[in-house]
C-alpha cells in the first residue's frame, strides 16, 4: 500500500511526528510552583482547578478582593478547595489575608509561574510585581474564566467571627488536604496567635503504621511552612504535643479551638478542666471530615484523607535509595529480607521466590550447621558443655536456650560463634545462586538488622507488624501462653529497629491481596533498577 501512498501526505505524516515526539511532554511545560491571582474568593475552586494543570509542585492562590466581606466566602472554599482537589499530588495553598491593595507577597518557595483570572488582566502588571519571590524568567499564564460561574452560594454569609488567640492539635503526618483545612479554619480566624500542638512520639503509638510516621520535628516544621505561606501575618507558636491539653487547660489568653468531627470530643475534656480551672471555656469551631478519593482507594483504608492510608500506600514503596555496596560483587542483586518472629516474612519469601528470586534462609542454615559431627556442632558444645547436646548428639534448643536467653553475654558468645558460620554458608549459596543465572537472591533471617548483615545485601527489605498481632500469632502458631509470646516478642529488634535503614517496608497486617499488593509494587521498582545497572 505504502508505494501508492502520495508522496505530499507521507512526507507531512513524517514532519507531524517528528513535531509530535519533540513536543515536551505535558510534565516539561509545567511550572514547578505557581502564584494563582483570582478576582474574587467565590471563584477560588473553579479556576484553581484550571490553574492546575499548569502547575507541579506548589500551587498558592491569592484573591485579590476586600477581606471583610471575603472571609466567610474564604472559609467555605477552604473547605471546597481542600475536599475536591486531590489529583496529582498538587500541594495547593490558598493565603488567606484577601486585600484589594495586594502589598509584598513573599512564598515558601520560589515562583516560576503566576497565573492570574482573566478579569484581572488589566491589573495584572502591577500585580506581578508585587510578588518578590519570583525566578527570573517566570512565565505569565490567564486563565479564561466565563463570569457567572461562580461558586458562590447565593445570598450574603454570616460574618466570620475572628480571635486574638486560636488553638489547635494533631499529628500532622505528611500534611495532607484534611490538615489543611484545620490550619486554615484556625489561621483565619485567628488575629494575633495560632497555637499548634503537634504529638510527640509517646502520644502515636497507637496509630497504624506509627513506626513511619515522621519525626516530631519534621512535622512541626512542615506545619510552619504551610501556616507561614498561607498567613505570614500571625505569630505561631508550633511545639511537641505531650499531652490532649497543651497550654489551653490553665492559660485563660486561648478563646477559640478548632477540631474535627472526630476530636471534637479532645476540646470538650479541655473545656471542662478549664472550667474546672476556673477559667472561661473556649469557643469550639468544628470541620467535616474531607472524604479521600485517591485513585487506588481500597477498602482496607480510611474512607477519610488521613496519613495512616498515606503510609499504607508507602509500603512496597523505596522509602530510601539504596546506597552503592563495593564490598559485594554487582550481581546477584541481593535483598535483605528482615523481620521478626510471626511477622510474615516467611510468606514474602515465598510470593519472592514465584516472581523469580533465588531463596537463601540463614535460619535454615543455622539450623542445619547445627547437626552432628559438623564443626559447628562440636564449637558449641565445647563452649557451652555437653550438657547442651542430645544422647544422638544434636544440639538441645531448648537447653541452649535456657543458657543464653538467661544471660547476654552468653547469648552473643553464641552469636560469635554461630554467625560468622552461617553467613559464610548464606554467602556460597548466593554465589551458587549467581553463576546458576539468577540476577535477584532473597536472603532471609530473623537475626539480619541485629547480625547488621545488610552489609552484604544491596537493599534492605524489612517485615513489620503491630507488636500485639505478633504476639497474637505467636500465641495462635506457637501455642505458647501470652507471657512466653511477649518474651520471645520482647527478645528480638522492636519494628523501630527492623525498618530503620530499610529500603522498602511491609506490613502483612491486612488481607493477602493488600500484602501482595505491597511485594507486586517492591518487585516493580527493583525491576526498574536492574534494568539500569550495568
Ligand atoms: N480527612 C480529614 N478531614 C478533616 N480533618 C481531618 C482529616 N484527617 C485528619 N483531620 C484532623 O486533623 C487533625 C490532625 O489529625 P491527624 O494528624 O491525626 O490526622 P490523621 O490523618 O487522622 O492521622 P493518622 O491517620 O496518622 O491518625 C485532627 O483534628 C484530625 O481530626
Ligand atoms: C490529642 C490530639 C491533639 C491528637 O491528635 P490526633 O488525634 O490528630 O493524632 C487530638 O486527638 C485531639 O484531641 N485534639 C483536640 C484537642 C487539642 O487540639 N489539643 C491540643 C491543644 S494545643
Amino acid at each position: 500500500m505504502i508505494y501508492r501512498t502520495p508522496l505530499v501526505v507521507l512526507c507531512v505524516t513524517i514532519i507531524v511526528s517528528y513535531f509530535y515526539m519533540k513536543s515536551p511532554t505535558v510534565t516539561d511545560k509545567m511550572a514547578n510552583n505557581g502564584l494563582l491571582f483570582i478576582s474574587n474568593a467565590a471563584k477560588v475552586q473553579t479556576v484553581c482547578q484550571r490553574a492546575s494543570k499548569y502547575v507541579k509542585r506548589v500551587l498558592y492562590v491569592k484573591v485579590k478582593e476586600n477581606s471583610d466581606s471575603a472571609l466567610p466566602v474564604l472559609s467555605k472554599q477552604i473547605d471546597n478547595l481542600y475536599s475536591k482537589s486531590q489529583a496529582n499530588n498538587l500541594d495547593i495553598r490558598l493565603m488567606l489575608k484577601p486585600s484589594d491593595t495586594v502589598k509584598e507577597i513573599k512564598t515558601g518557595y520560589p515562583i516560576d509561574m503566576i497565573l492570574y483570572d482573566s478579569e484581572l488582566a488589566k491589573e495584572i502588571d502591577d500585580l506581578k510585581h508585587a510578588v518578590s519571590t519570583v525566578t527570573s524568567g517566570y512565565e505569565l499564564q490567564s486563565i479564561v474564566y466565563l463570569s457567572g460561574q461562580d461558586d458562590s452560594q447565593n445570598g450574603p454569609e454570616d460574618p466570620l467571627r475572628t480571635y486574638e488567640n486560636v488553638a489547635l492539635g494533631g499529628t500532622f503526618d505528611r500534611l495532607h488536604n484534611g490538615h489543611k483545612i484545620l490550619l486554615s479554619q484556625a489561621a483565619l480566624r485567628a488575629t494575633k496567635l495560632l497555637t499548634v500542638g503537634v504529638t510527640d512520639v509517646n502520644m502515636i503509638q497507637s496509630k497504624t503504621l506509627w513506626e513511619l510516621i515522621e519525626p516530631v520535628e519534621v512535622r512541626i516544621a512542615q506545619v510552619l511552612n504551610f501556616l507561614r505561606d498561607i498567613n505570614p501575618d500571625l505569630e505561631y507558636n508550633v511545639f511537641p504535643l505531650k499531652d490532649l491539653y497543651g497550654p489551653t487547660k490553665d492559660d485563660p489568653k486561648y478563646q477559640l479551638i478548632v477540631v474535627s468531627e472526630e476530636t471534637l470530643r479532645g476540646a470538650k475534656k479541655i473545656n471542662d478542666k478549664r472550667v474546672a480551672n476556673g477559667l472561661q471555656p473556649m469557643d469550639v469551631h468544628v470541620i467535616g471530615m474531607a472524604k479521600d478519593s485517591h485513585p487506588e482507594h481500597s477498602h482496607e483504608e480510611e474512607d477519610k484523607i488521613s496519613s495512616s492510608n498515606q503510609r499504607m500506600r508507602l509500603l512496597g514503596t523505596l522509602l530510601r535509595p539504596p546506597v552503592p555496596n563495593p564490598n559485594i560483587p554487582d550481581w546477584p542483586y541481593v535483598i535483605g529480607l528482615a523481620g521478626g518472629i510471626a511477622s510474615g516474612k516467611s510468606n514474602i519469601t515465598k510470593k519472592l521466590k514465584l516472581k523469580g528470586a533465588g531463596v537463601v534462609n540463614c535460619d535454615i542454615i543455622a539450623h542445619d550447621l547445627y547437626k552432628p559431627g559438623l564443626p559447628l556442632n562440636r564449637t558449641i558444645s565445647e563452649a557451652f558443655g555437653k550438657d547442651v547436646l542430645t544422647e544422638t548428639g544434636e544440639i538441645d534448643r531448648k537447653k541452649l536456650g535456657q543458657i543464653v536467653f538467661s544471660d547476654k553475654a552468653q547469648l552473643e558468645k553464641l552469636n560469635s560463634i554461630v554467625w560468622p558460620a552461617v553467613i559464610a554458608e548464606a554467602q556460597r549459596q548466593i554465589r551458587a545462586y549467581g553463576e546458576s543465572g539468577h540476577r535477584v537472591v532473597v536472603m532471609e533471617a530473623a537475626v539480619l538488622v541485629r547480625a547488621r548483615w545488610y552489609q552484604y545485601c544491596h537493599q534492605l527489605w524489612s517485615v513489620i507488624v503491630p507488636r500485639d498481632e505478633a504476639i497474637k500469632r505467636l500465641q495462635d502458631r506457637n501455642h505458647l501462653t501470652k507471657e512466653e509470646a511477649i518474651q520471645r516478642v520482647n527478645a528480638q529488634p522492636s519494628n523501630e529497629e527492623q525498618i530503620e535503614k530499610a529500603n522498602v517496608v511491609f506490613c502483612p497486617f491486612w488481607s493477602y491481596e493488600y500484602t501482595q499488593g505491597q511485594i507486586d509494587r517492591a518487585w516493580q521498582h527493583l525491576q526498574e533498577i536492574l534494568a539500569n545497572r550495568k
